[in-house]
């Protein structure tokens, strides 16, 4: 049995007045004032903190098998937990590849081994990532890992034959497909947005249709397979038009933008440093914007920080030599409040919406983004709103130090996270299952 935790003078979605939330045993025990613990009971305090549904990330990269150098399902389970979040979907973009039942149930097994942070295994959707042949989605989706979200993210699965096939297929297995939305053909070389900036720079651009002629064409093929896609990392305005449009059309699309498309544009390029090097690529002031209204209105479902890890020598290069990529998981929340909740797009309970209760319900995980009430699980997070802090790529739980926000002073941390109704992370300390790390 989970040991009790009471969580004192706490205001739920920063709605009302204070109150005390009892946990224990996996679920809120009680909601009330002046509430007592048992003698064992951990208690928090929760004075001018805000609590919310624990969230759930989309669009992890773990990097385990193959890259343990830059992250592992351990590492990156701490740096989840301390970001608030209670569940994450881990890329099959490793090596190898997560492309059949051996690698998902893997990383499952890991995720509870280390228990900060559910951790659940992305499928891929083509043999290797190599966009010939599908995977075999339905073992993987009956293995212990029960894979729910198929992906070959990091590559789109351009041909359009095989992503009618997959969507055939994810509809019947009642699972998600999540699209890296790049038309190979117009990225070729492709290292920064195509627009004035990489032009000046000397950079290769990647225009806005490479991505929106691939959302375009997969709202066409859900629509006609009667199946369910995800767009991964919306980066232009374009993208929020056309799920807005697809959508009006019945179609099943959900997306998600990242942190940093809602914070940062392609002027960061002028330094030429590689930790600004990200697909799809960082992209104008316009593009910004309209992704945050599209987040406000709904038209984006979620914010998913496509957390992606990189050595030293893979980032600290020729910006075209630099991998793609930036963490995103310690930051998420810290973003998601200087762009949405303080110019007022965004109340806590809108963030509670984008950060977990949207991303639950769109891969269908039914233990996360859970009201905050009597018997519900008490996967949770504590948020202090008026603190700041400085980023240090140094002091995040990652084996990777690639943060764009380095030095960076944002609003709003993460003091306490609860999973199963056990403190995961608490004032930056994590609590893994294991002492091993
Ligand atoms: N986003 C990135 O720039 N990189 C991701 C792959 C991806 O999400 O496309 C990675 O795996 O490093
Ligand atoms: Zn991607
Ligand atoms: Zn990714």
């Amino acid at each position: 049995m989970t040991p009790q935790v009471l969580i004192r003078n706490v205001r739920i979605y920063g709605e009302g007045d204070p109150v005390d939330v009892l946990l224990g045993d996996e679920q809120i025990l009680a909601i009330g004032t002046g509430l007592d613990a048992g003698a064992d009971a951990e208690v928090v305090d929760g004075k001018g903190q805000i609590l919310l549904p624990g969230f759930v990330d989309l669009h992890t990269h773990l990097r385990e098998p193959g890259r343990e150098d830059t992250e592992t399902v351990d590492s990156g389970s701490a740096a989840a937990a301390r970001g608030g979040y209670t569940a994450v979907f881990a890329m099959a973009n490793t090596d190898p590849v997560a492309d059949s039942v051996v690698v998902t149930d893997h990383v499952w097994r890991r995720g509870r081994e280390v228990g900060l942070v559910d951790v659940h295994p992305v499928g891929a959707v083509t043999v290797g990532l190599e966009g010939r042949q599908l995977a075999e989605m339905g073992t993987m989706a009956a293995g212990v890992g029960r894979v729910k979200m198929f992906s070959d993210d990091g590559k789109c699965v351009h041909d359009p034959l095989l992503m009618r096939r997959a969507l055939e297929y994810s509809a019947s297995l009642g699972v998600l497909i999540a699209q890296h939305a790049e038309e190979p053909r117009l990225t070729v070389g492709a290292v920064a947005h195509e627009g004035p900036t990489a032009a000046r720079l000397g950079l290769t651009g990647w225009p806005r249709a490479a991505e929106e002629s691939v959302v375009a064409r997969d709202a066409l093929l859900a629509r006609d397979a009667g199946a369910r896609v995800h767009i991964c990392h919306a980066s232009t305005a374009g993208t929020v038009e056309l799920v807005r449009w697809a959508r009006s059309q019945g179609i099943s699309i959900s997306a998600e933008v990242t942190p940093h498309h809602l914070l940062l544009d392609d002027s960061r390029l002028e330094s030429y440093d590689g930790i600004n090097r990200v697909n799809p690529p960082l992209r104008e002031k316009s593009d910004v914007e309209a992704l945050r209204r599209g987040l406000a209105d709904g038209t984006i479902d979620c914010v998913a920080t496509d957390h992606a890890p990189h050595a030293e020598q893979d980032k600290c290069c020729e910006f075209s030599q630099a991998r793609p990529g930036m963490l995103g998981l310690e930051t998420a929340l810290s973003i998601v409040i200087e762009t949405m909740v303080r110019p007022g797009l965004l109340d806590w309970r809108g963030v509670a919406k984008v950060m977990s209760e949207r991303p639950a319900e769109i891969v269908g995980l039914d233990d996360q983004g859970r009201p905050i009430e009597v018997g519900e699980p008490a996967n949770l997070v504590l948020v202090d709103p008026d603190t700041e802090w400085t980023v240090r790529g140094r002091e995040l739980a990652s084996i990777s130090h690639n943060t764009p926000y380095e030095d960076m002073t944002l609003p709003g941390k993460v003091t306490t996270t609860v999973l199963r109704g056990r403190i995961t992370a608490r004032d930056g300390e994590v609590f893994p299952l294991t002492g091993e790390r």
